[in-house]
């Protein structure tokens, strides 16, 4: 058993949902082998030192699509805590501005509706980032 002095270590992580013209969100599908693998996600990664959010989101979106985007407001930032780690998620809305989406470190790129999101299977942590999205639309 894990020692109560010895805390779950933490990830800080920048996460984009990034919009297309036609109102799609950009999901990835997490590699079969790994950490929560063959889950669906948003694009994004942990924060380096010496970056701000948005500088890491740009260089994340940058080296897992090959695309550029304009970070944008702040969605939510939650907490989660996995079996073996935690995460911070600060997440922003982002502006696709230009390249057609590689998949360079996931297995598959899709661009779906608030609506088709939900048919995705997603790490737990996600539940609150779904739910935000969705009251933004009603708001
Ligand atoms: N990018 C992203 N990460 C998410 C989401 N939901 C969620 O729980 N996470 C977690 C999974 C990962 O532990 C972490 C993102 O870190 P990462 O993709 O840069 O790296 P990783 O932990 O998969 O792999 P490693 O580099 O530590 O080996 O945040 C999400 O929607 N998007
Ligand atoms: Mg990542």
């Amino acid at each position: 058993m894990r020692e109560a002095t010895s805390p779950l270590p933490h990830k800080i992580i920048g996460v984009a949902v990034i919009w297309n013209e036609r109102g799609q969100i950009l999901i990835d599908k997490r590699p079969a082998k790994g950490l929560l693998g063959g889950l669906w996600e948003f694009p994004g990664g942990k924060l380096e030192a010496n970056e701000t959010i948005k500088e890491c989101i740009r260089r994340e979106i940058r080296e897992e699509l090959a695309i550029e985007v304009e970070v944008g407001s702040h969605l939510i930032t939650l907490e989660h805590a996995y079996t073996h780690f935690r995460v911070t998620l600060n997440v922003y809305h982002c502006r696709h501005l230009s390249g057609e989406p590689q998949p360079l470190e996931c297995d598959e790129i899709r661009w779906v509706t608030l609506d088709e999101v939900e048919q995705f299977p997603f790490p737990k942590a996600n539940e609150k980032i779904i739910a935000a999205l969705k009251t933004t639309r009603t708001s």
